[in-house]
């Protein structure tokens, strides 16, 4: 069944590229293969599946929904023909009280309806953004290198929310309009079968009209959700540099750059507005024309005495209920388009390739193992020259290594490559005598704790913080870590001390404060293997050798490795390494 309809879409949004296709740029997630689209909606459609039950729920709701619709004006007719025009006052009586239990019914119904139907919506939705997430979560850093956090953003937010509307809410709308539809034709043809061949008239010609158009529709809407990328990559940009573009004085350029965007914005908002009124507009026209044909000859049959008032008004409003799901229909037809644009710029980001893969049969690590360096060779994706050419070496487990090299060299590369958030293009990294490829990541992650020189904090209290990377850790443990961390002083000038929220990215705090933070995270991480990256630039020499000591002491008998421009820092290394030029070099 679901094969059946990613086909039945695929084919029809995959007959023709939109117009001017090839005079576009190709935009990242702008995919017309056909292959692709019907594997992407295969992967949507992976999501809807689950709820089958509260889509037969929801189903079994709107053909109920349906029914209580179509029974109103037959009600009119029995109300007019049998009650009024008959005289007849039971009937009369009858047929209002049941009007009355229907339109009860009908409210009821309907809030029903409209509660299963958002919680349906609603886990799909989260379920579809969740998947996306966890996979941008496997990307390597220089995916985030090449893009812009607020496209990334309006693709998660936006684009996710758009295709969760065609998968749920349109594929209803399309269920209830079939059954409105069927129920109207049915009933129209058993009033006036000649009358009814004026709706067999207009299909085809909305349709034609509609498969014209949709071209425009799919072009407008990906242009529309590029501007509104841009406008989020603008926020997502700025906001966090207020303080610098406060110190540049270029508050007035940036407020031009947002207007300026904003007027492109609204500039395509406007030309898909246009697009979709002529979509709109001619179906609209036909939908009048066919109305005032009904009324001329019907009104006519009625003067001649050849067919009777009631029967001409209910006809007139199945018409109407028949008009309305053809025209839903045909919408849904054009919400494709918008759907797949969505689909396309979502789908790019879930195939991205995922650079370094966990193992399936991951290896045991030992806590006291040493590091190998075996060959290895890395070269960022589009630069030309290699940040590690052929490096070998060896540290024995508990050294104390003092890596330095000129700025840009590739030393915080070298880290990320035993992190593995690259592998190597060449050659091994070994951990005890395993290939880093061979170990669980999370595994290898927590026992090499990285503190750099950029700290990541998240809103929470400094507890919270201090323990992101190890959630089990106990608040006495917490507070040792701090303490060993120097982070007393702190604690003590903050409010509640170790539950003082830190609040957006801990900007109220000091760049040494963070990073004490950063190394009282690395302390109840307990690794193996403790690297400190530029980590105590931020802090004066007093409190840095301070800090150093109190590393030393704490992971005596673990390796260090200490990445520094400052000599001080570099004091009493077991190794010295040098990185230059793709070399790596003992000192
Ligand atoms: N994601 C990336 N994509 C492409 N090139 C990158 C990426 N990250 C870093 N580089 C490049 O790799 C080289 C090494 O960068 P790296 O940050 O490892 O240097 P570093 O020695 O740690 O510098 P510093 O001492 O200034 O911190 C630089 O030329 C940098 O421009």
């Amino acid at each position: 069944m679901i094969r059946w309809l990613t086909r039945l879409i695929t084919r029809l949004i995959d007959n023709s590229k939109p117009p001017h296709a090839e005079e576009q740029p190709e935009q990242p997630g702008s995919g017309h293969d056909p292959a692709q689209r019907e594997k992407s909606l295969r992967w949507l459609f992976s999501f809807v599946r689950p709820q089958k039950n509260s889509i037969l729920l929801v189903l079994a709701l709107s053909v109920l929904a349906s029914a209580m619709v179509l029974l109103q004006p037959w009600l009119t007719k029995t109300l007019i023909d049998d009650g009024l025009l008959a005289k007849d006052y039971g009937m009369l009586v009858q047929v209002a009280g049941f009007m009355v239990l229907v339109g009860i019914f009908n409210t009821i119904l309907s809030g029903f309806n409209r509660y299963c139907h958002t919680r349906l919506s609603g886990r799909v939705l989260f379920a579809l953004r969740e998947d996306v997430y966890q996979h941008l979560q496997k990307l390597s850093p220089s995916f985030y290198g090449q893009r812009r956090i607020g496209d990334l953003m309006s693709r998660l937010d936006g684009d996710v929310a758009q295709i969760q509307r065609f998968a749920i809410d349109a594929l209803f709308a399309s269920f209830s309009s079939i059954l409105g539809l069927i129920g109207a034709i049915i009933l129209m043809l058993s009033l006036s079968w000649e009358l009814s061949l004026i709706v067999a008239i207009l299909i085809p010609l909305e349709i034609l009209w509609l498969r014209w158009m949709r071209r425009k529709v799919e072009l407008h809407t990906r242009r529309l959700r590029e501007r509104s990328a841009d406008l989020s990559s603008f926020l997502v940009e700025t906001l966090p540099a207020m303080k610098f573009i406060q110190a540049s004085g270029q508050q007035v350029k940036e407020s031009r750059r947002l207007n300026h965007l904003g007027d492109h914005y609204l500039s395509q908002l406007l030309k898909l507005q246009i697009v979709e009124f002529f979509t709109q507009a001619i179906p609209g026209t036909l939908v009048s024309v066919s109305r005032a044909g009904v009324f001329l000859l019907g009104g006519y049959w009625v003067i001649e005495g050849q067919w009777q008032l009631g029967a001409l008004i209910a006809f007139s409003t199945y018409l109407g209920m028949a008009i309305g799901p053809v025209q839903s229909l045909l919408g849904l037809y054009v919400s494709i388009q918008r759907m797949v644009v969505s689909l396309d710029r979502v789908s790019e980001l879930r195939q991205q390739p995922v650079q370094t893969e966990n193992s399936f049969h991951p290896h045991e690590l030992s806590d006291d193992s040493g590091l190998e360096l075996a060959d290895v060779s890395f070269r960022h994706s589009g630069r030309q020259e290699p940040v590690l050419d052929q490096v070998s070496v060896s540290i024995p487990a508990g050294s104390k290594v003092a890596l330095s090299g000129p700025s840009g060299t590739g030393k915080s590369t070298l880290i990320d490559l035993l992190h593995r958030h690259y592998d190597p293009d060449q050659g091994r990294i070994l951990l005890g005598n395993t290939d880093i490829r061979q170990c669980s990541l999370e595994e290898l992650r927590r026992r090499i704790a990285v503190v750099s020189q950029e700290i990541t904090l998240f809103r929470g209290s400094l507890a919270d913080n201090i323990r992101y990377a190890t959630p089990s850790a106990s608040d006495e443990e917490v507070q040792a870590a701090a303490i060993q961390a120097q982070l007393g002083e702190l604690i003590a000038q903050l409010p509640q001390g170790l539950d003082s929220p830190l609040g957006e990215r801990g900007q109220q705090l000091s760049g040494g404060q963070k990073q004490r933070i950063a190394i009282a995270r690395a302390l109840l991480q307990k690794p193996g293997i403790l690297v400190l990256d530029e980590a105590t630039s931020a802090v004066d020499e007093a409190t840095e050798q301070e800090i150093i000591r109190t590393v030393d002491q704490l992971f005596e008998g673990r390796t260090r490795i200490l990445i520094s421009h400052r000599l001080s820092t570099l004091q009493n290394a077991d190794l010295y390494l040098q990185l230059e030029h793709g070399r790596l070099s003992q000192v």
